[in-house]
């Protein structure tokens, strides 16, 4: 078999805010066209770490190679051009505006190669509003949106950027179980077009079902990594993080 190609990876990563360390020495590898779970309990380090690698936040020490080239150091806007998108925990759709132009904002802007017209803008963004499930409500506001369609306007507004990585931020916190599964599925479907993944969850069941891999932060270092069901059956893990209740939760 070929070997996979590393897409994106994150060597030693370390934080340090004033005082405190929130991810020490974190490395790790995301192949191409993988979906790679990142669980950790609440301030394991996780968004610290999407922070990062998204540019959001200087880099203590380490390095991040994206596409076999070191993006430390670069901005933000400059990082998204290259195809390496993120979404955000905390769903911001632009008040006032309708789901399409919402979708479009994205669509105009985020490519190192072109720059869109607003007609090409609103095909692509019709496409995906259509992808994602949101074509009945392209025409509604954006902020009247209940939270399941607020999340998949954030997914959308990550795909009209032509990403070749997403960091998907909790994405379905909030979802009742039936639009977890949905969710799920959009996911998977994503990454049926060629788009490597990394999923930051605490739905259990959701990552479970989703992950070829799974990582584990606590206190910002990694303690494991590995196929779901090693991971989720490791005993440091349970123990650090999953308590419990875990068992039930996935099972
Ligand atoms: N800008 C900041 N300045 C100082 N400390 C910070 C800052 N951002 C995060 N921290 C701290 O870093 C640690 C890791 O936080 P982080 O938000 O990365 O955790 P997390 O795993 O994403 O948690 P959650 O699941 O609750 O989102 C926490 O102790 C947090 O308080």
């Amino acid at each position: 078999m070929a070997e996979r190609k590393v897409v994106l990876e994150g060597k030693e990563l370390t934080k340090d805010f004033k005082g405190l360390r929130a991810n020490e020495n974190v490395s790790f590898k995301l192949f191409e066209g993988e979906i790679l779970g990142l669980i950790g309990p609440n301030g394991a380090g996780k968004t610290t770490l999407v922070n990062m690698i998204s540019g959001a936040l200087s880099i203590s020490s380490g390095d991040v190679i994206y596409n076999d080239r070191s993006i430390k150091g670069l901005k933000p806007y400059q990082i998204g051009r290259l195809g390496l998108i993120r979404t955000y925990q905390i769903v911001k759709p632009f008040p006032g505006m309708s789901v399409l132009e919402n979708i479009s904002v994205g669509a105009m802007f985020g490519s190192k190669d072109k720059v869109y017209s607003s007609r090409e803008s609103k095909e692509k963004a019709e496409e995906i509003a259509d992808f994602v499930g949101l074509s009945d409500l392209k025409n509604q506001r954006a902020d009247q949106l209940n939270i399941a369609s607020k999340k998949r306007l954030e997914i959308a507004k990550a795909l009209a950027a032509r990403p070749k990585v997403v960091l998907f931020d909790e994405v379905m916190a909030g979802l009742n179980p039936k639009e977890i599964d949905s969710a799920v599925q959009l996911i998977k479907k994503i990454r049926d077009t060629g788009i490597s993944i990394i999923v930051i969850e605490h739905v259990m069941r959701a990552i479970k079902a989703i992950s070829d891999r799974i990582f584990v932060l606590h206190h910002g270092v990694k303690i494991a990594e590995g196929e779901p069901d090693d991971v989720l059956n490791d005993e440091e893990v349970i123990k650090a993080y999953l308590g419990k209740r875990y068992k039930q939760l996935v099972s």
